[in-house]
């Protein structure tokens, strides 16, 4: 085996970032080259892929995170499956490049959560970095959550760090919202004196998902541009009712959510209380799709802007491509919200690379954490390895 020296001591590295999220649908890969690191750190994306999970891989993995439905011989089996599956995204995103898997210096992945008890300082990803390791012969870094539940943080979010790095500017003030599974946020304030602030808002897309699979007996698993819910109606008493009952909204931040909370079980009663109400399906779309909306924007009116100056939101994660909650964003916001193409970076990749640049920081064993987002005792490296038998 020959061996690698830590920390890592090349300037430029060459990478995959490996994210699979809350939403269940599949792995991002993202090959990428990083040159330096901390506020140095400058990132250019080189290819990037989704695998996507087939339909029983994805209702076996939904199962697993559902308290009711878990077992622990499928989270057995799941780890390694879903480790295959990163493995393949690897191998998939260096497919049409002129790169081979023998020049990467490692590979990064988030893993896939099944559980998250922030208030236990527990949680779990999984999808073993020792298969990835074998499988693409690469150094395999991943498993960040645990080290900073280890010192009292919530363990999420982590993409704050990276944002911070790569995003801060000095003129204006920043605001970048990923709307993937679940919402959240990260304010860059203008004034580099004062702390990032970053936490979970809310529902992203998970429950509008979960409200398109039930309206569509499983046909469609997601609203393709928010076209269904841009043709209903919002209807406005049920949404405040809706966003009066959400408790995890008043909560002060930093705070973190999950499917623990916004579960399959919540979208089934607001569909069945949508359809108590005489609603359309497109009505109880624009209706749930609002609620995410919504709380994006009342965190921001609410907790955000007495303190901090907000001048421009950038839109990442999956949540980019949905047409209404844009139009709805910027309605409500009163102020300029893109996608992160406006900042030449990729809406679709953003999280998938980040993962690269954390791996990169634990790797050239820096501290990687944001204790101002996850509310942690203190910075940390975040991070676990694996090193591949290189036979
Ligand atoms: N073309 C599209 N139109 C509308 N919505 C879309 C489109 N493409 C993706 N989405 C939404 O984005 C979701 C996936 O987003 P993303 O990949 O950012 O989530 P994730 O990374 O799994 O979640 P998280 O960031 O919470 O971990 C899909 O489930 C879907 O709801
Ligand atoms: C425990 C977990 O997987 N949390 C995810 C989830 O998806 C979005 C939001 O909730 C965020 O807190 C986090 O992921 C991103 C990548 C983060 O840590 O920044």
């Amino acid at each position: 085996m020959s061996m690698i020296s830590l920390p890592l001591q090349k300037e430029k590295v060459l990478a995959v970032g490996l994210m699979s999220g809350t939403s269940g649908d599949g792995v991002d890969a993202a090959l990428v080259e990083i040159e330096h690191s901390g506020y140095e750190t400058k990132v250019a994306l080189l290819a990037f892929e989704t695998l996507e999970y087939d339909q029983s891989l994805k209702q076996r993995l939904f199962a697993a995170c559902d308290v009711k439905t878990s077992r622990v011989d499928e989270i057995c089996r799941l780890n390694v499956e879903l480790a295959e599956k990163m493995s393949e995204a690897v191998i998939l995103v260096m497919k049409d490049t002129t790169y081979q898997l023998s020049d990467l210096d490692f590979v990064s992945s988030h893993g896939q959560t099944i559980h998250h008890l922030p208030k236990e300082f527990a949680t779990m990803q999984i999808g073993e970095l020792a298969v990835i390791a074998e499988r693409t012969q690469t150094l395999t870094v991943g498993d960040f959550r645990p080290t900073d539940l280890a010192v009292g943080g919530q363990g999420a979010p982590l993409v704050p760090f990276v944002d911070d790095l790569l995003f801060r500017s000095t003129m204006k003030g920043r605001c970048l919202i990923n709307i993937g599974g679940m919402a959240n946020l990260t304010v860059l304030p203008k004034s580099l004196d004062r702390s990032v602030i970053a936490f979970d808002t809310g529902p992203g897309n998970v429950l509008i998902d979960e409200v398109i699979r039930i309206g569509s007996n499983g046909a469609k698993h997601f609203d393709e541009a928010g076209n269904l819910a841009s043709k209903g109606k919002v209807n406005h008493e049920w949404l405040k009712e809706i966003l009066a009952s959400d408790h995890f909204l008043s909560k002060p931040f930093p705070k973190s959510t999950g499917r623990e909370y916004y579960h399959r079980d919540m979208a089934r009663e607001l569909w069945d209380e949508g359809e108590k109400r005489g609603l359309s399906f497109a009505d109880i779309v624009a209706t749930v799709t609002s609620y995410t909306v919504e709380t994006i924007v009342k965190t921001v009116e609410e907790q955000l802007d007495s303190h901090v100056e907000l001048d421009e939101f950038y839109v990442g994660g999956g949540g980019v491509h949905n047409l209404f909650i844009m139009k709805q964003l910027s309605n409500r916001l009163g102020r300029p919200v893109k996608g992160m193409e406006a900042l030449a970076f990729s809406s679709d990749a953003k999280e998938a690379i980040a993962f690269a640049v954390l791996g990169n920081e634990f790797l050239k064993q820096q501290t990687n954490n944001t204790p101002s987002a996850t509310g942690a005792k203190k910075k940390v490296s975040m991070g676990k390895i694996a090193f591949p038998s290189k036979n």
